[in-house]
C-alpha cells in the first residue's frame, strides 16, 4: 500500500522543554487514522511539523512521498488543514475568509463549497470577530474541506461543535474517505476516535505508546457505570463479572457504581435480573485511562499494549 505520510523518528524541543521525541509512524492512502492523546501530548506539535510551521530537530516526515520541510509548498496543494486555533481577520466575514482561501487555492467548486456551508449550517454573512467558538469551528472545517483536498489534517476537528453538527461532520467524513481521502485527524476522545478512524497511534508525553487497529483498543476501553435499582441490591451480584474491575454501594443500597474495562454485557444482563430504574455509562477520560492503563514509569501494566502495524 501506498503511504500518505511517513514520519521517522521526530523529535521537537521547545529549548530545553519537551515537544515530541522520536515519534514514527506511517498513514497508509485512504485510511482515516486517528491520533489520540491527552492535552499536552504533542498532537498538535507533531502535526504543526507535517505542515512545516515548525522544523523539527531531528527526524524525518513526507506527505506523498514529499518532503514536508523541503517540499511543503507542493504539499500545502494536497492538503486541507485544520489548525487547532485559527487565525482570523476580525474584520472580514467568514464568506470573505472562505473567498480569500478560494483563491489560494485557484477556486473551489461554488457550488461544494454552499453545501458545506449549509450542511454545518454556517451564516458566512457575519464579522469573523462575532463568531463563537463553535462557528470558528465550522469556517475551519469548510475552508479544510471545500478544495477536495486528497489529504486532510486536522486538528481536534469537533472541539466546540455542538453533537448535531458533530454527526454531520462524521458523515462528511465518511463522505471524502469513500471518495478516497486520506485522513489524519487528532483527538483526546477515544469514543470520538472510536467511531471515525480504522487506525489509531497513541501519543503520551511525546512519545508514540501505540499504533494499532481500532479493535485493537478495546484493552484499554474502560467505563463507568452507575445502576439506579428500585430495591436495594448486593454487590456481591456484580463482583467476579467479565470486565468488573469495581463495585461500590451507595448508602442508600439502590445504587451500585461499577467500574468495568472491555464490553458491558456482563453487567447489564446481571442488571437486568432486577428492577432497573436508571442506567447511566460514561467514559472516564483519556487522562484516567492512562492513569490506569500505565505506571508511573510510562510502561504499559497490560501485556497487550505492543506496537501493532
Ligand atoms: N510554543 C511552545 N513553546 C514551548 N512549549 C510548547 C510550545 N508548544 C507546545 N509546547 C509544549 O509541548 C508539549 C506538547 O504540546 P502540544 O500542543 O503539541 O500538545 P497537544 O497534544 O496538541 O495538546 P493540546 O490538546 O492541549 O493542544 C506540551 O508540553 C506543551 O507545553
Amino acid at each position: 500500500m501506498t503511504e500518505m505520510i511517513e514520519v521517522n523518528s521526530l523529535t521537537k524541543r521547545y529549548g530545553n522543554k519537551r515537544g515530541i521525541n522520536d515519534v514514527s509512524f506511517q498513514v497508509a492512502e485512504g485510511e482515516v487514522f486517528g491520533f489520540l492523546g491527552p492535552n499536552g501530548a504533542g498532537k498538535s506539535t507533531t502535526i504543526r511539523l507535517l505542515m512545516a510551521l515548525l522544523r523539527a530537530n531531528s527526524g524525518t516526515a513526507s506527505i506523498a512521498g514529499l518532503d514536508v520541510w523541503q517540499q511543503s509548498v507542493e504539499i500545502k496543494r494536497l492538503v486541507g488543514y485544520l489548525p487547532g486555533e485559527l487565525a482570523l481577520d476580525p474584520r472580514l466575514t467568514g464568506g470573505q475568509i472562505l473567498e480569500y482561501f478560494g483563491h489560494l487555492r485557484g477556486g473551489v467548486d461554488q457550488a461544494y463549497l454552499k453545501q458545506l456551508i449549509a450542511r454545518l449550517n454556517f451564516d458566512p454573512s457575519r464579522k469573523s470577530r462575532q463568531y463563537s467558538s463553535g462557528n470558528k469551528r465550522k469556517l475551519g472545517i469548510i475552508q479544510a474541506f471545500m478544495h477536495r483536498p486528497r489529504l486532510l489534517i486536522l486538528d481536534e476537528p469537533t472541539s466546540g461543535l455542538d453533537p448535531l453538527h458533530q454527526q454531520e461532520f462524521d458523515r462528511m467524513l465518511e463522505e471524502v474517505r469513500n471518495a478516497g481521502c486520506t485522513v489524519f485527524l487528532s483527538s483526546h476522545i477515544l469514543t470520538e476516535v472510536e467511531q471515525t478512524c480504522n487506525r489509531v497511534a497513541i501519543i503520551r508525553e511525546g512519545q508514540i505508546v501505540r499504533v494499532g487497529l481500532i479493535e485493537d483498543l478495546k484493552d484499554i476501553k474502560r467505563h463507568e457505570i452507575t445502576i439506579i435499582f428500585a430495591e436495594p441490591v448486593s454487590s456481591e451480584a456484580f463482583k467476579g463479572l467479565t470486565g468488573v474491575e469495581k463495585v461500590d454501594t451507595l448508602a442508600d443500597g439502590h445504587t451500585l457504581h461499577l467500574s468495568v474495562q472491555g464490553p458491558a454485557d456482563a453487567v447489564v444482563k446481571a442488571a437486568a435480573q432486577y428492577s432497573v430504574v436508571s442506567l447511566n455509562s460514561h467514559e472516564p477520560s483519556l487522562e484516567d485511562i492512562f492513569m490506569h492503563y500505565y505506571e508511573n514509569d510510562g510502561q504499559p501494566v497490560k501485556e497487550a499494549s505492543h506496537v501493532v502495524h
